[in-house]
């Protein structure tokens, strides 16, 4: 099992080769990791789960935003979620756990004044996907994430961080804590990512991802 921080390319490999080559399935992979953020949440913040709000895009990082309001929602906790990505381009995992979080009805918004009522944000818009500067409605997410008083639990990455290189990509989050999968990741080692990662947390990490090398 490698030790060292990985790259996103690196990390798609490892993704592609446990869900293709090993066959385990990617919702497996997105319910392994939701579990481990809920965890977290549950263990580590116990006093910050008055009103969980998820921030979550619409690619797999928000498909595990969506899982974890799921899971955060059947363990007692009250969850919003704030939508800001675009929904015509919502992934195949994504499309599922929406479905599911709608058979819970768990209440969705897109109106970013529900961060000023959280006791704890999910940060789930950008994970390893990030592949551009950050602008528009998702900037003014992030800067509203970053202003409001609430403990901020990041999905993998904070979103706005290069996970390559740390760097920020125009605005990123600002965690207490990231809960990043399988490996850690470079862009949580170095650069600004180390400091707006907070405290990482590295899950899945015993043997569902084997690798091939
Ligand atoms: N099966 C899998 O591949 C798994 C993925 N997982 C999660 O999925 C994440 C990766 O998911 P995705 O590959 O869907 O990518 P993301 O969810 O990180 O990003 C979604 C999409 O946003 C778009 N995007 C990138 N930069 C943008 C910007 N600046 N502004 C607007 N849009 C932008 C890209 O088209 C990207 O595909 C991981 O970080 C992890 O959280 C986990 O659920 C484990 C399993
Ligand atoms: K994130």
């Amino acid at each position: 099992m490698k030790q060292e921080a990985i790259t996103a390319e690196q990390m798609r490999h490892y993704d592609s080769y446990t869900i293709n080559t090993i066959g385990i399935p990617s919702l497996v992979l997105m319910e392994r990791a939701a579990l481990a953020v809920r965890d977290e949440i549950l263990n580590a913040f116990p006093l910050n789960l008055d009103h969980v709000v998820v921030v979550a895009g619409s690619g797999n990082n928000g498909g595990d935003g969506l899982d974890v309001a799921r899971l955060l929602h059947i363990a007692g906790v009250r969850v919003t979620i704030l939508n800001v990505g675009n929904p015509d381009h919502a992934s195949a995992e994504h499309q599922v756990q929406d479905k599911i979080c709608q058979y819970y009805q768990i209440p969705q918004t897109r109106d970013r004044t529900i961060l000023n009522r959280a006791s704890l944000v999910v940060d789930a818009m950008f994970g390893i996907g990030i592949d551009r500067p950050v602008k528009g409605n998702y900037a003014d997410a992030i800067t509203a994430i970053n202003n409001c008083p609430a403990v901020v639990i990041a999905v993998d990455m904070p979103s706005g961080i290069n996970t390559d290189t740390g760097e920020v990509m125009g605005v990123a989050v600002k965690a207490t804590a990231t809960v990043t999968f399988a490996f850690n990741k470079v862009g949580l080692t170095t650069g600004d990512g180390k400091d707006y990662a907070g405290r990482i947390v590295i899950a899945d990490d015993m043997g569902t991802y084997a690798t091939d090398n």
